[in-house]
């Protein structure tokens, strides 16, 4: 299912990141801080187990989240996200999965994977900033699932119709949740309007 975060914060940063003179130290701070607001919301679902405890004043019975949570950016793009959602869950893992995608064929190609163990028994989160033609998302949830991964979800920025529509077609299991779900896809990829190249507006790489 898709779900689009229509928060008036969200959208106030993001349309900071897509202005074209907008620089890499101001890029990333917005990113990073829509990465926490994001994660506020697509954890509310998250569930909880219980648990006896002590306060200073007495023992209770209270709440704690059941699961381990997995972060799985898509290099290099992903990693701006990654700060932002670990301040909120502190006890986040952080696999990696290394991809770039082919500026001419637009395929995406896989350099790099390392993940925690139980990834089976985790809730998987696949983040990215850019869901454009979807290949890469969708590459990266096949190799997640490899590893036994079953509860996933997709965390992007700026999505593309085309990008949403691959993703509910290969993978209709993972949830997808966008800050914003833009108009199309030009002639070499890239998302209309979106914010350019991700990777290169985060490290300045061009
Ligand atoms: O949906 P798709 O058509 O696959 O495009 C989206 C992918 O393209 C970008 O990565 P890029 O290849 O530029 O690598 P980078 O993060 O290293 O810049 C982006 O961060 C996504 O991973
Ligand atoms: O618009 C786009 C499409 C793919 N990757 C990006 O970084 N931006
Ligand atoms: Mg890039």
């Amino acid at each position: 299912m898709l779900h689009v975060l229509d928060h008036p914060l969200i959208t106030h940063k993001l349309t900071q990141m897509r202005k074209k003179e907008t620089k890499t130290k101001d890029f990333r701070q917005n990113l990073d801080e829509i990465g926490g607001l994001m994660a506020y919301e697509i954890t509310r679902d998250l569930p909880t187990k219980e648990v006896r405890i002590e306060t200073p004043v007495c023992g209770c019975v209270t709440k704690e989240l059941e699961k381990d949570i997995v972060l799985v950016p898509i290099l290099r793009a992903g990693l701006g996200m990654v700060n932002g959602i670990c301040n909120l869950i502190p006890t986040v893992k952080v696999a990696h999965i290394g991809m770039y995608r082919d500026e001419e064929t637009l395929q995406p190609h896989p350099y790099f994977e390392k993940y925690p163990k139980d990834m089976d028994r985790s809730i998987v989160m696949v983040v990215d900033p850019m869901l454009a033609t979807g290949g890469s998302a969708a590459a990266a949830i096949d190799m997640v699932k490899k590893q036994g991964a079953c509860d996933i979800r997709l965390i992007c920025l700026v999505g593309a119709p085309e990008g949403v529509k691959v993703i509910e077609e290969l993978h209709p299991d993972v949830d997808i949740y966008l800050a914003a779900l833009d108009d199309h896809l030009n002639e070499k990829g890239y998302i209309v309007p979106g914010l350019g190249d991700a990777g290169d507006r985060i490290f300045g790489t061009k």
